[in-house]
């Protein structure tokens, strides 16, 4: 069965200036989520936001998901402010909590959906005596801390492999990408396993949001019909 796709803009590279207004039209633009990229400068080298930023959208009307991608270390810490904040999917990388399991209930004991990230280096292992508690896995396409970044071509078959992985337990585990993700290769990212497809740059760097994510669908819609 064809997967329902999600398109989740990440807000690095929105109007600041302006965020709640552009986070309002990239949803009406048809988006399906609003990725939030949290950086301590510490587990990256940049600096973003807190939860403050999440219950601000909330306050301004935002309804949408907001899936929270903690960059952060210590990680259990921040995950009830993030709850309390609004946020509904929360991410760590395993490599910034001292106890992984752990940190997975925490999130899941908020109430919100737990998922884990795996940067370009970090093996599929990671996911052994994890992946059941997981409602997605991000896997990262670029090193995390920038926006802007090429895609990273090995994360394809990181892809196929995370699939088939989650096929083989017969679970239904989301395969959230992250990096570099443009509407000439959505397509090939979608037919490797990838269902949510978080873009930074090739969506706030357009005039015209809905004509992006519109050929980004169209690109999607072409799979299952070859
Ligand atoms: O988490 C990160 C970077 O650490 C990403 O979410 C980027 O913000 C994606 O940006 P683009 O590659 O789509 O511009």
């Amino acid at each position: 069965m064809k997967p329902s796709y999600l398109i989740a803009p990440s807000i690095l590279s929105a109007n600041f200036a302006a965020l709640g207004d552009d986070v309002k039209k990239v949803l009406e633009a048809g988006a399906d989520v609003v990725h939030v990229d949290v950086m301590d400068n510490h587990y990256v080298p940049n600096l973003t936001f807190g939860p403050i930023v999440c219950k601000a959208l909330r306050d301004f009307g935002v309804t949408a998901p907001l899936d929270v991608h903690l960059m952060v270390e210590p990680v259990d810490e921040l995950i009830s402010a993030f709850t309390d904040a609004g946020a509904d999917y929360i991410s760590f990388h395993p490599e910034a909590s001292k106890h992984v399991d752990r940190s997975i209930q925490l999130i899941i004991d908020s109430g919100c959906k737990p998922g884990l990230v795996l940067n370009p280096a970090t093996p599929l292992s990671t996911l052994d005596y994890t992946l059941e508690n997981l409602h997605h896995v991000l896997l990262m396409s670029v090193n995390p801390g920038f926006g802007g970044q090429a895609f990273i071509p090995s994360t394809l078959e990181k892809l196929r492999q995370t699939k088939q992985m989650i096929t083989e337990r017969g679970l239904n585990t989301r395969i959230e990408i992250d990096g570099g993700v443009k509407v000439d290769n959505i397509r090939q990212i979608a037919e490797a396993g990838a269902d949510m497809f978080v873009a930074g740059s090739a969506i706030f760097n357009q005039p015209d949001y809905s004509k992006v994510i519109a050929e980004m669908r169209q690109q999607l819609a072409l799979i299952n019909q070859i």
